[in-house]
């Protein structure tokens, strides 16, 4: 989605000394608010790696496992903005299912995934075609296609895992789906893993305050109505002498994304890379069992840059199909991004404007879709 890239200036401590990557410290809570996380904990990472974190303490109550898993949470943020999840609690069968169904939308014919097409929505959902088809024949271009849904609840069940989740605003409204017809049993499935990852979206809030030193319920009353829009996403294979070439042909171009977090289901297909501070790609390699969480800009304003939204870009040069699922999850959209009291101090003053979640994510899409739009 998009192709923002924001690079920062290395971030020096007060003594102009670089910080390692991965500090680990688990230390007592600040004395004076703001200056435990903005100078303490704000490092200027050259990660050479993406951690790998047990999500098994976020099931737990045990305050004691809670924090430290926290902590293993904050260090990902500070330094990576990237992480993958173990134990996540998301059933394999559901995930199965999704990406099964989501095979079978791509598979359509062209014209019929053309009746959905997200640009005759006023609300971002529905299909996206592959961006360069229509404008080189070369394929120069984003080389994916995409379906997008927001909240709705199951038809059987509307006290799924999502809980109140109803989201209100600009980008919310009615999801498009294909005529039981063409795609029969597709509905289901999809909305059955959008639940679930909506669920361990609401599961990692808590923690991710734990990790900004918040209490765990900071986010519980401006996550009720939570903004979680997902996408089926397809790779074609790409020739890799092209890439060569021309390393604008690729899957999804360097972008940082809008919400708070990502949770992305990516298949056996590597693609997926990470760029550190120095500007090298790390690869995100497809590991059996996770899901990968990466923050995007929503947070990354939030907290002052503390948390980091890091430049990603999908790139298949397998010779194989590549299928993703990521899931944009953010907070209502009527909270003002007013930086946390922990992420700001007088030497790291707020950096951005205040305005509200909605109005920024809107901004982006729009930036996003409007080169596109016909
Ligand atoms: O497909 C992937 O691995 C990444 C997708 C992505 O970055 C996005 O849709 O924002
Ligand atoms: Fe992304």
């Amino acid at each position: 989605m998009g192709h923002h890239h924001h690079l920062e200036a290395p971030l020096k401590s007060p003594a102009g000394q670089v910080e390692p990557p991965y500090v680990r410290k688990i230390v007592s809570p600040p004395t004076e608010p703001g200056m435990w996380l903005s100078n303490r904990h704000r490092t200027d990472s050259t990660f050479e790696e993406i951690p790998i974190i047990d999500l098994s303490a976020a099931f737990d109550t045990d305050p004691v496992k809670r924090r430290e898993l926290a902590d293993l949470i904050r260090d990902a943020c500070v330094n990576v903005g990237f992480f993958y999840v173990n134990n996540h609690g998301i059933p394999d069968d559901i995930i199965a299912a999704a990406v099964e169904a989501g095979k079978r939308f791509f598979a359509l014919p062209h014209a019929a995934k053309m009746d959905l097409d997200i640009h005759k929505t006023d609300n971002f959902k529905g299909y996206t075609a592959l961006l360069g088809e229509n404008t080189d024949p070369n394929g120069r271009g984003d080389l994916h296609e995409g379906f997008d849904i927001g909240w709705e609840s199951s038809s059987n069940d509307s006290s799924s895992s999502g809980g109140e989740v109803t989201a209100i605003g600009a980008m919310t409204g009615v999801n498009v789906w294909p005529p039981e017809s063409d795609l029969p049993g597709f509905k289901e499935p999809v909305l059955a893993y959008y639940h679930a990852a909506v669920g361990l979206g609401r599961l990692l809030f808590p923690l991710f305050a734990l990790a900004l030193d918040l209490s765990e319920d900071f986010f519980e009353d401006k996550t009720t109505k939570s903004a979680a829009v997902m996408r089926l996403l397809h790779y074609p294979p790409q020739n890799a002498s092209a890439i060569e070439e021309d390393g604008s042909v690729i899957g999804i171009g360097a972008h940082t994304d809008y919400e708070c977090f990502t949770i992305l289901w990516q298949d056996s297909v590597a693609a997926l890379q990470v760029q550190n501070i120095a500007g090298k790609w790390i690869d995100a390699v497809p590991i059996p069992g996770t899901l990968v969480v990466n923050l995007g800009d929503q947070f990354a304003r939030w907290t002052n840059d503390v948390f980091k939204s890091t430049l990603h870009r999908a790139i298949n040069k397998s010779g194989e199909e590549r299928y993703s699922i990521p899931l944009f999850f953010g907070t209502n959209y009527d909270v003002l991004l007013e930086p946390i009291p922990s992420c700001v101090s007088e030497d790291m003053p707020a950096k951005y404007d205040v305005i509200t979640a909605g109005e920024y994510v809107k901004s982006r899409l729009e930036a996003t879709y409007s080169h596109s739009a016909t």
